[in-house]
């Protein structure tokens, strides 16, 4: 009988190191950042402010390479220091949910139209993309502001309609930079609660920068990050122990 195939991890970042500025203004932000995140997998990434965090998310998240160091996704070499080894926009936009520390809605698209977009730039229809649209959004507690352009929303009904926006294609990563700031503690824990179902239901990996200490036990495993270095915290190691 023939071993069954083991598909490889989702995300296997090895290395990663990025400076900022040169000379007395030189800034280490992150310095050999190393992490695997397998698909159906969440993980937290903690850490002061400062500490490197969303430098090695837009790493990983492809839209801010670093200077040394690869990224695969889904077994692919996605970038091998500065020096992509595909097309990343369209990498990104078919493998990558990203949820930013502000919204980024576009402010002249309805609330729905800014979910709709990310998928029809992928060629689903209206329609199709429509409905998807309605079922997040409902989820998220924001359906009834579809129609309402972002800047008629609050900050954090706008946070809500941008994690819509990120999950919308079932992308195999999604990446989340602190994505419950805006949000009260209930909201906050459910939207923590959406990304563990995500990633346990649609097998998808998901990293998420937080200092939401309250939500960790959702988390399959929890990094730290201090002075651009990346260890894995002690609570990661009693969960996956019990
Ligand atoms: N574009 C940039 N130019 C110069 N230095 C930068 C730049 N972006 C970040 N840094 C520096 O790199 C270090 C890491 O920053 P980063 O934003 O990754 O930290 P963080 O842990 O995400 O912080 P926070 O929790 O406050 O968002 C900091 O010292 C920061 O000042």
């Amino acid at each position: 009988m023939s071993e069954p195939v083991s598909s490889p991890p989702a995300i296997v970042a090895t290395k990663l190191t990025k400076r900022y500025g040169s000379g007395n203004t030189e800034v280490i932000a992150m310095q050999d950042a190393s992490m695997t995140v397998g698909s159906g997998e969440i993980v937290a990434l903690l850490g002061p402010s400062g500490s490197g965090k969303s430098t090695f998310l837009t790493a990983i998240g492809l839209i801010n390479p670093p200077n040394s160091g690869t990224i695969a996704i889904g077994g692919s070499a996605v970038l091998e220091g500065e020096s992509a080894r595909v097309n990343l926009r369209s990498f990104r936009r078919r493998h990558i949910g990203y949820v930013f520390q502000k919204s980024n809605l576009i402010p002249f698209l309805s609330a729905i139209e800014n979910v709709q977009i990310a998928m029809q730039l992928g060629g689903v229809s209206k329609r199709a993309s429509r409905k998807r649209a309605l079922e997040l959004m409902d989820y998220l507690g924001v359906a009834d502001r579809a129609d309402n352009l972002p800047s008629m929303l609050s900050g954090g009904q706008q946070q809500r309609v941008a994690v819509a926006r990120a999950l919308a294609n079932r992308p195999s990563v999604i990446l989340a930079d602190e994505p419950t700031a805006a949000l009260d503690g209930h909201r906050g824990r459910q939207v923590m609660e959406l990304f563990a179902k995500v990633a346990h239901e649609q097998a998808s990996a998901v990293i998420v920068v937080t200092h939401d200490h309250r939500s960790l036990d959702v988390f399959d495993t929890t990094y730290e990050m201090e002075d651009g270095i990346i260890t894995k915290s002690q609570h990661s190691l009693t969960k996956v122990s019990q």
